[in-house]
């Protein structure tokens, strides 16, 4: 069904549970517009709000404060309309061990009156030489992206994936997110849940990235790099005991971190916005200075500026704060 505004728009929502000593708030009041033929990603640690906002535009929480239409519906009030024209990636015991990719994509098909073109799935999926490979001798990642392949068989005016590529290896990883790509390509809309600001910087077109129930960030990944952490990184390893002084005194220098190694000496790490000239002023200082690269700040320094924390330690244990 082919949506007529933006996929999702989300005004003001709100989600508490109930829970001993008050409740939880899981979302604490975010606005957000998704647009048609994007990528876009929730980001956030454990508990930060990215299921609870999931399973709101999908009907299956109820918004406590706000409003949220998806492909312009209601999903509260217009639960058929919304189960008939978004995929939520279906779970593993869904699909027949015995059957081939092909019959399966095609008994799926049959299930409905406009439905996608199974080899065309299959090509889109990456899937072209395992078409006559049964389910059950398929790899983990072929049979992920079988799972997608399937969802993508209604073709749906959306495609939810909660964290689509947990457990996966880089390989099987990159191959899903090929096939994500390709579906995008072909018009379609992707909104998925990750933890992985891998998954988020490589694969999606926006992201919003979420902490503690609200929208801390919210914009194409090189964006909020630019905006948030515009600095570029200068590491390198010194010996251990090097004065690294000068350095820290250095115009050119925003910040110097180190950390020992394991095997002896310091890996230094430097935020400049000048990286030529502080470059050069390493190489030719008195430091000796090995294993020298540079490198652009990633989502993960975005959510360190606007949060004040690491994303490693930013977990639920912090967010369950508030009362009902
Ligand atoms: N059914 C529930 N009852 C009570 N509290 C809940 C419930 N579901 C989630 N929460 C709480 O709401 C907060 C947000 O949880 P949610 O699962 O939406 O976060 P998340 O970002 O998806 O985390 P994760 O990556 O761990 O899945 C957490 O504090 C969680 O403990």
């Amino acid at each position: 069904m082919a949506p007529t505004g933006p996929a999702v728009v989300i005004e003001r929502l709100v989600k508490r549970y109930p829970a001993p000593g008050g409740g939880v708030t899981a979302v604490a009041g975010i606005d957000l517009t998704i647009g048609d033929g994007e990528i876009f990603g929730l980001l956030g640690p454990n508990g930060a709000g990215k299921t609870t906002t999931i399973e709101t535009l999908v009907g299956l929480r109820t918004p406590t404060e706000g409003t949220v239409r998806v492909l312009g519906f209601d999903p509260v009030r217009q639960r058929d309309e919304i189960r008939r024209s978004v995929a939520v990636q279906p779970q593993q015991a869904a699909v027949f061990e015995f059957q081939t990719v092909a019959e399966l994509l095609r008994a799926w098909a049959s299930f409905y009156p406009d439905a996608a073109d199974p080899d065309e799935v299959i090509e889109r999926m990456g899937l072209t030489r395992s078409r006559d490979v049964r389910v059950a001798r398929l790899s983990g990642g072929q049979r992920q992206r079988l799972l997608v392949g399937a969802a993508l068989i209604s073709r749906p005016g959306l495609l939810v994936l909660d964290e689509p590529s947990t457990g996966m290896d880089p390989n099987a990883r990159e191959e899903l997110w090929e096939a994500i790509r390709a579906h995008r390509d072909t018009g379609g809309t992707v909104l998925l849940s990750t933890h992985s600001m891998e998954e988020a910087e490589e694969l999606c077109d926006r992201v919003a990235i979420l902490d503690r129930g609200r929208i801390v960030a919210c914009g194409a990944p090189e964006e909020l790099v630019r905006e948030h952490a515009p600095e570029q990184e200068v590491l390198f390893t010194v010996a251990a005991g090097s004065d690294l002084t000068w350095l820290e005194e250095h115009a050119g220098v925003l910040e110097t971190t180190t950390v020992e190694r394991p095997g002896g000496g310091v890996r230094v790490r430097l935020r400049t916005l000048d990286p030529d000239r502080v470059l050069v002023d390493v190489l030719t200082g008195p430091l000796d200075a090995r294993r020298i690269q540079t490198g652009e700040a990633g989502l993960e320094e975005v959510f360190r500026r606007v949060t004040g924390r690491s994303f490693a330690r930013a977990d639920v244990t912090e967010n369950a704060e508030e009362g009902a």
